[in-house]
């Protein structure tokens, strides 16, 4: 039987680090072709002093100076500048791109196989459609014409690439390509659980982001572990809230797999999301979210302060911000200039009235 090419849309900070993970096991199992192509945005990194391509610095060192610094991937991971070569011979196409690039991305690329599959790794891309929510990897199926699953986790993209334990969960449908896409992600350090809810694991992935923004204004306020705590306590409650409002469908069990209740702590504790969130509580009103992201991010792209956007509409519609109220808070911290200490102040026996948010606007309450 033909060996089946796999190709990783993005080279960002996790599309970098999942192709260390793919890259161990294309080598490892037979049914795949040992040579891992990654579909490289092309851009021009100063490199020892000199101003070089990024993918011709990785095809020399293999290692993407930009998005995964101080990791040396495998020597049969290449990486392809052009969109249209990089995915033509894919039989396995893996989505790792900030959502906001997606649509765009699969209008450029061009013929694929037939036969072809995909697995989206991309947290966030939400939108309703015909008063029903969609989801980025219903975008992708309904651009593609092909089966979408998604892999989504406590996957701090830094610590898989170092190789320390964690998991993921795979959203698949199809069972005839749920045994093989395992096999392309679960390693030892990288344990992959299958589960046929696509809905609720990418849900879990795009919404903690934007509970990962409370649990950063919290830090900005100087809270401790207790407030954090109940911030990811109220954060899980709301996402099943609204997922299940959207999905009644979506199982209790995929909350407490890794793209659940796992990934929304380590996001709490140790993501971009949570981080640029308490650098907007501290520059106290004087920077903007665009520039947070530059200064903290050196390229790499927030997700959740664009899924806040996008529920945000959502919610409304649905009259849903009352079934909401952290989710709703952190959307009125994050773009309506409420006072962030307003996220230790949700309704729930005390009344919102009691408190007057023009007063110490960004000191802790
Ligand atoms: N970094 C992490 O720890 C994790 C990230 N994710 C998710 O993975 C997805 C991708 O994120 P990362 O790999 O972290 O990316 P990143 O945020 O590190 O990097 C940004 C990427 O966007 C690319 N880019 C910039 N302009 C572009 C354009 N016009 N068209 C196409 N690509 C462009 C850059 O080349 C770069 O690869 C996101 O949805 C994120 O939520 C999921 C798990 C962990
Ligand atoms: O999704 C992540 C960990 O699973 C990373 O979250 P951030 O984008 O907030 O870093």
């Amino acid at each position: 039987m033909a060996k089946l090419n796999v190709t990783v849309v993005g080279s960002g900070n996790w599309g970098m680090a999942i192709a260390t993970i793919i890259a161990g096991n294309t080598s490892r199992h037979d049914e795949f072709e040992d040579n891992l192509t990654v579909w490289m945005f092309e851009e021009e990194v100063q490199h020892k002093g000199v101003k070089r391509k990024l993918s011709e610095v990785f095809n020399e060192t293999k290692e993407n100076v930009k998005y995964l610094p101080g990791i040396t991937l495998p020597e049969h991971v290449k990486a392809e500048p052009d969109l249209k070569k990089a995915v033509m011979y894919a039989d396995v196409l893996i989505w790792v791109l900030p959502h906001q690039f997606v649509a765009r991305t699969v209008q450029n690329m061009g013929k694929i196989k037939d036969t072809c599959v995909s697995v989206s790794l991309i947290k966030g891309g939400l939108e309703l459609e015909g008063g029903k929510l969609g989801l980025c990897s219903d975008l992708l199926r309904k651009l593609l014409g092909h089966e979408v699953g998604v892999l989504m986790g406590a996957n701090v993209a830094n610590e898989v690439a170092a190789g320390e334990f964690c998991e993921a969960t795979l959203g698949i449908k199809d069972k005839k390509h749920q045994a093989t896409l395992v096999k392309l992600f679960d390693c030892r350090t990288f344990r992959v659980t299958a589960v046929d809810d696509i809905p609720g694991v990418e849900l879990c992935g795009a919404l903690k982001n934007v509970v990962a923004l409370g649990a950063g204004f919290c830090d900005g306020l100087e809270y401790g572990g207790n407030t954090k705590a109940a911030l990811i306590r109220i954060g899980l409650q709301e996402m099943k809230t609204f997922i299940r409002y959207f999905y009644p469908e979506v199982k209790d069990s995929t909350f407490l797999e890794s793209c659940g209740v796992a990934d929304l702590i380590t996001t709490c504790f140790g993501g971009r999301n949570r981080k640029c969130a308490e650098a907007f509580v501290k520059a106290k009103g004087t920077k903007s979210w665009d520039m947070i992201e530059k200064e903290l991010l050196g390229g790499q792209k927030l997700q959740g302060t664009l899924t806040a956007q996008e529920i945000w509409p959502v919610m409304q519609k649905h009259n849903l911000c009352d079934k909401l109220p952290m989710l709703t808070t952190i959307y009125q911290i994050a773009f309506e200039d409420r006072a962030p200490w307003a996220i230790v102040k949700l309704p729930s026996g005390m009344p919102t009235s009691a408190f007057h948010e023009d007063d110490g606007f960004f000191e802790k309450k």
